[in-house]
């Protein structure tokens, strides 16, 4: 996507929350003039394939050591993401109250903490 809105960093604070209340917006739009609406018409499994193929792409630039192209597809993957929560009814908050009551333990205390497999 074109660099095409320069902001401050307040107003790039909240550019997800933004994102998602544009993309809800665009809910029964006409596919012909939203991106979103389009996406959304196809259904969910081609939702979903797109967000795999940008994440496949972002795995590609990181493994290059492409920071520009990183954070190109990383806007990507983070945009079919919000489709793919506004298509399954997550509101970001949902997300965001899952990170934060992870905050504070180590990925390893919790792997370890995982049930053992009995066979
Ligand atoms: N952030 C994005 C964004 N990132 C990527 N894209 C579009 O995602 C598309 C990806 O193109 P691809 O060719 O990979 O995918 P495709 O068109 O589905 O093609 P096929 O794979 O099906 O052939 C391009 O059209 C990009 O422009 C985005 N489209 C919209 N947004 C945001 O969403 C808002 C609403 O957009 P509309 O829904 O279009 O109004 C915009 O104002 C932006 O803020």
């Amino acid at each position: 996507m074109p660099q095409n809105n320069a902001s401050s960093p307040a107003t790039r604070k909240d550019v997800l929350e933004r994102l998602y209340h544009t993309v809800m917006a665009r809910k029964g739009a006409s596919p012909s003039v939203s991106h979103s609406a389009r996406l959304m018409a196809r259904g969910r499994s081609k939702i979903a394939q797109k967000f795999g193929e940008e994440a496949v792409e972002c795995v590609i630039e990181a493994i290059k050591g492409d920071r520009n192209g990183l954070i190109s597809e990383s806007a990507d993957v983070l945009y079919h993401l919000i489709v793919m929560w506004v298509d399954a009814g997550i509101d970001p908050a949902d997300v965001w109250e899952e990170l934060a009551r992870r905050e504070g333990t180590s990925g390893i205390e919790e792997k370890a903490s995982r049930p053992k497999p009995s066979f």
